[in-house]
């Protein structure tokens, strides 16, 4: 039986319309690849809590509120992963890569320039399909 674990996505959109994307570490799951910020969603916690936390944690970000965005679940050959996106345009402060990971914000029409976890797919779609 593969792990299963649910965890909390943020696609953070400023003013200028960019997206931030985070570097995973080598090391990680779906390591050297990009992600949109967030992490597990830990017993007792709301999946917003978790974001808020984990936006904290990451890039040091103080989220206010989010909206949900899609939700997804996939099958890695290790790991079944349900990740529940948010949008995340209520905040303040600074990014900073708090693990010393690489951070970008990024246009919606570059985001195809960027390798991704395979689960991620939907998103860009979805992405793409906004008009922001
Ligand atoms: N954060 C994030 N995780 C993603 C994305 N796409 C995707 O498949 N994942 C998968 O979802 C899981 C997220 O776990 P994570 O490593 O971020 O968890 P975490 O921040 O709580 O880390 P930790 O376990 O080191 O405390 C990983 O298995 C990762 O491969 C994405 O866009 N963002
Ligand atoms: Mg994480």
């Amino acid at each position: 039986m593969s792990k299963r674990i649910h965890v909390a996505v943020g696609i953070v959109i400023n003013p200028q319309k960019k997206i931030l994307l985070a570097k995973r570490h080598d090391h990680l799951h779906q390591g050297g690849k990009w992600e949109f910020p967030g992490g597990k969603v830990e017993t007792n916690e709301s999946v917003t809590d978790a974001l808020i936390r984990e936006l904290k944690e990451e890039v040091n970000l103080d989220v206010n509120s989010t909206s949900a965005f899609m939700d997804i679940s996939h099958d890695y050959l290790d790991k079944h992963v349900r990740l529940d996106i948010h949008l995340v345009t209520d905040f303040s402060g600074n990014v900073s890569g708090m693990e010393g990971q690489q951070v970008k914000w990024v246009t919606v029409q570059s985001l195809n320039e960027y390798e991704f976890p395979e689960a991620n797919k939907p998103i860009l779609e979805k992405l793409f399909n906004l008009d922001i």
